[in-house]
């Protein structure tokens, strides 16, 4: 992740009352720790209750302002807000498509572009023309609107011809962020019940070409009242699992209950615009704005009569929950829960070793947790092994050995992978990854009350794996490591520390990944309660003498708490 203050912009509307627009966007993207740029596509006589007028710019000035910033401050990801009519979406949409589409960031991605759909003002006042809402004819000009009574501005879904058309943007977009309304006014018709939204989403997010992601927060999918349920649908997804990639999931928060969430959808996008730029993968960019919203929410108060801003408390952190990740395809309530053994002795520095003789050594100067790691391939090349990996056959007799040495040494010893043998011969734990998770039998090592750790390469991850109830979750990889090839890109120290602040699981959390003497205190600093090391054991001369060494170093490190 880069160091300095990556530059977001915004397109949107300008809301005088300060609540949502460009002024949430920017509060949003200054505390968040990005520059913010606005592109001023119109300007809203707007308060808590009522939008008085809109006014697009013209379209001379609305270039001007893209144009500028591109020669001096190019974005490292985009946010789209209002829109005031047609013109200007195909005006903003060509100049992304020649200007920003052939841009890459300095990892070769492309600029993230989030287009938040917004036609209706939280009061319930059309924002942008051609937008009907009860009790009015429909705005086909750019003039001024009259000023409406929050009274009869329920919103109606419009048929599409009545809506805006925003497939100017394909080919540009990553991700859309609709509320349930808005979903519906894109689709040109009503959604009307939670299975049928599945199959609708997936075919606009196929139109638009990108990501999607229906809002139910503040208004819309009200499916349970006291949940807040989005349905987040995803194509292919750099740097994460293939496992988590080309799939619909369901992310129900608890409902914050405050009338004051003005400006909500704004500091959403804004929010995903900032995690991504600051290098997030977008499924932990969603959930780290998800939870920033929340934040909001939960402090914001009124200012004027209406419904107040959102605050804005920097980085979420702190939260009682996680939002609950459901794959969509499966009906509701289908996720088991389970309970695996809480682990009774804290874990300190866990060697992950992946010979017999080391384990013994390091279990002999005293670690509590050891893992036993046999890799008969190599990662992502199958057709390798790895110098000096036993044969399939001796597996069996390794694993029993290495259960049989923790029993000896009175100690945690997990076995990586190999679930059905750690089973047959009663392991104290096992080792799962993400993909693991997908053919293991949960509900048998459960069952056995065998301690289960889950690896996880992110905040999306994290909140998945913790639904699990497992002994431990590994968070990782921290720093850059030679020992395995993953997709996902290191989460770095600064990350790691916001994954570890934004909420307690009620199991301890692991950090591995590249970790050795030299970085121990920093990762100790962040406030996670374990460290998990391969090479820092395996490749010393004496790794009984590296553990020890590890062991004190962390026992005298200064924790975050
Ligand atoms: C403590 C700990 N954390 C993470 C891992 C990695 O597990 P996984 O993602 O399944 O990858 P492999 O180790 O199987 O390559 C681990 N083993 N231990
Ligand atoms: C197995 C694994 N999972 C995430 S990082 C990692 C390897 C960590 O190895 P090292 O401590 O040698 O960097
Ligand atoms: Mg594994």
């Amino acid at each position: 992740m880069s160091a300095d203050k990556p530059i977001v912009w915004t397109i949107a509307g300008s809301d005088s009352g300060g609540g949502a627009g460009i002024q949430a966007d920017l509060a949003t993207m200054t505390d968040l720790g990005c520059h913010a740029c606005s592109v001023i596509a119109s300007v809203t006589a707007q308060n808590s209750v009522a939008v008085n007028g809109v006014e697009p710019v013209s379209e001379a000035i609305l270039l001007a302002q893209l144009d500028t910033l591109l020669a001096d401050l190019p974005p490292r990801a985009i946010k789209i807000g209002l829109l005031a009519n047609q013109r200007q979406i195909h005006l903003v949409a060509d100049w992304l498509l020649t200007h920003i589409r052939p841009l890459r960031t300095k990892e070769g991605q492309p600029i993230p572009v989030i287009l938040d759909p917004v036609m209706v003002a939280s009061c319930g006042d059309a924002l942008a023309a051609q937008v009907k809402t009860q009790g009015e004819e429909g705005e086909s000009s750019t003039q001024p609107m009259q000023s409406q009574s929050k009274q009869g501005l329920q919103m109606q879904v419009q048929p599409k011809q009545g809506g805006l058309d925003f497939t100017p943007f394909r080919g540009v977009l990553s991700l859309i962020t609709p509320n349930l309304s808005e979903f519906g006014r894109l689709l040109g018709e009503a959604t009307t019940s939670r299975d049928e939204i599945l199959p609708q989403a997936k075919m606009l997010s196929n139109q638009l070409a990108c990501h999607l992601l229906i809002t139910g927060g503040d208004k819309g999918a009200l499916w349970q009242n006291e949940w807040a349920e989005d349905l987040f649908v995803c194509n292919e997804v750099a740097h994460t699992s293939t496992i988590h990639q080309h799939r619909g999931f369901r992310l129900s928060s608890e409902r914050v209950d405050n009338p004051n969430h003005h400006g909500s959808g704004c500091t959403l996008s804004s929010a995903i615009a900032c995690f991504l730029a600051q290098g997030l993968v977008l499924h932990d960019a969603i959930l780290m704005a998800k939870a920033y919203v929340s934040q909001g929410i939960r402090f914001a108060r009124a200012v004027g009569a209406g419904a107040g801003p959102l605050a804005h408390c920097g980085w979420p952190a702190g939260l009682t929950s996680l939002p609950l990740i459901v794959d969509a395809q499966m009906p509701a309530n289908a996720a088991q829960p389970f309970n695996f053994p809480k682990l009774q002795r804290p874990i300190g520095v866990y060697p992950v070793v992946d010979r017999l003789e080391t384990l013994e050594q390091v279990l002999a100067a005293g670690a509590s947790t050891a893992q036993l790691r046999i890799k008969l391939v190599d990662d992502g090349r199958a057709d390798i092994k790895p110098v000096g990996a036993p044969d399939e056959s001796a597996l069996e007799a390794l694993i029993k050995e290495a259960i049989a040495l923790g029993r000896a040494y009175d100690a945690q010893v997990f076995i990586n992978d190999y679930w059905q043998l750690a089973l047959k011969h009663g392991a104290f734990g096992i080792h799962l990854g993400q993909e693991d998770l997908c053919s293991a039998d949960l509900e048998a090592i459960a069952k056995a009350g065998i301690a289960l750790g889950i690896s996880s390469h992110g905040v999306f991850e994290m909140a998945l794996a913790s639904q699990l109830n497992p002994s431990y979750l590994a968070l990782g990889h921290i720093f850059p490591t030679p020992t395995k090839s993953m997709p996902s890109n290191p989460q770095g120290l600064k990350h790691l520390a916001h994954m570890v602040a934004l909420w307690t699981p009620n199991c301890p959390r692991v950090a591995i990944g590249g970790i050795d003497a030299s970085r121990l205190g920093q990762v100790k600093q962040t406030g996670v309660e374990a460290v998990a090391v391969v090479r820092a054991v395996t490749q010393a001369e004496s790794p009984g003498e590296a553990y020890r060494r590890l062991a004190s170093m962390w026992e005298v490190a200064h924790g975050a708490r």
